[in-house]
């Protein structure tokens, strides 16, 4: 409190909501396009588009993709951060798809940089769309995930994601020192350009569900990945987590998923003041679309909601899948 006596009759605080004018001038936090991150899932022509769980989202052949693109810069979006279905035969324990140019993530990313250059994209780092196993390392003989043989992988992702093109790349495993490596991996490879955005605070989450779904690593996922994600009830090793990855270098800080963690967004961006991004996650998405479509209540407004509050808990920008929608909303 900045020394404030207020107290009835004197201050009455509905003054200042009695109207749309003055409610707007008022208004401390504010969505505008440019804080929103569209999430995208590719797929090879042929493969499904429709994803279940997730109505109002299909998975975009390379094509759309770019297309989406050009109409993501038009609309002022902040950037597309892609993740890649891969079917079955694209998948082995080593997850090798994953250092292949030709990927469809690599694909997209040429196609995206052809057609709009201008738009920001940003690389999913892990191996779960590649491995047989679905986890985002790779496994050992007892079936625990290896955490500096992974990172090795992690580093040869993360380069051959930034010579196809992306901008910023975004490890989201959870593997411990992955940061560090992956920023002098790209440093020697001449890529002192591309920016890291971490995903440091990561929980073992169920509203990932329909997600796994999108890549394609739901069947194939053996147990859980609650040995490299966080748990859910802790806060004080999140921020261990976010001192540890600013240490390495990372550019920006992630905190995922997004509305169960507002309190996280705060405290990371509190305490370190990098640019924080939340990751609105599949199975947020999943919710706002079947609660309105169980007609309790309309999703457009429970939308808007959510993406107000994650930039009031402060958030500077939020992975999104209805980051169009939205933006388009806000424009209207
Ligand atoms: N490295 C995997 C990854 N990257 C982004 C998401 C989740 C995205 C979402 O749910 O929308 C996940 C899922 C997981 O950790 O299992
Ligand atoms: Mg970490």
């Amino acid at each position: 409190m900045k020394n404030y006596h207020g107290s009835f009759p004197l201050t009455r605080l509905r003054r200042l909501r009695k109207s749309n004018g003055i409610r707007s001038l008022v208004r401390e936090s504010r969505v505008s396009p440019s804080d929103l991150i569209q999430g995208v899932i590719l797929r090879e022509e042929g493969d499904p588009a429709a994803i279940p769980a997730m109505r109002g989202v299909e998975r975009l052949t390379v094509t759309e993709a770019a297309d989406l693109a050009e109409r993501a810069v038009k609309a002022g979006l902040g950037g597309l951060a892609l993740f890649p279905y891969t079917s079955a035969s694209d998948r082995d324990a080593a997850g090798s798809r994953a250092f292949d140019h030709e990927n469809l993530m690599g694909r997209a990313a040429r196609a995206i940089k052809q057609q709009a250059p201008e738009a920001v994209i940003i690389g999913d780092v892990a191996l779960d769309p590649y491995t047989d196993h679905g986890h985002d390392g790779l496994m050992g003989e007892d079936g625990t995930i290896l955490n500096d043989q992974t990172v090795e992988a992690l580093c040869r992702q993360a380069v051959t994601l930034a010579q196809t093109g992306f901008d910023v790349v975004a490890p989201s495993d959870m593997m411990d020192g992955r940061v560090g490596a992956i920023r002098q991996a790209l440093d020697r490879a001449g890529f002192e350009d591309v920016a890291i955005l971490s995903y440091a605070v990561k929980y073992a989450s169920a509203f990932y569900g329909p997600y796994r779904d999108a890549v394609g690593s739901r069947g194939a996922l053996k147990g859980d990945k609650r040995t490299y994600q966080m748990d859910p009830g802790n806060a004080e090793e999140g921020l261990r987590e976010a001192a540890l990855d600013v240490g390495e270098g990372a550019d920006m800080l992630m905190v995922k998923p997004g509305l169960a963690y507002l309190d996280m967004v705060t405290r990371v961006k509190d305490q370190w003041g990098l640019p924080t991004v939340a990751f609105q996650v599949s199975g947020e998405y999943a919710m706002l679309r079947a609660a309105s479509e169980a007609g309790a209540f309309d999703f457009d407004a429970a939308l808007m909601e959510a993406l107000l509050c994650f930039k009031r808990a402060g958030a500077d920008a939020i992975i999104t899948y209805a980051a169009e929608h939205a933006a388009k909303l806000l424009t209207d």
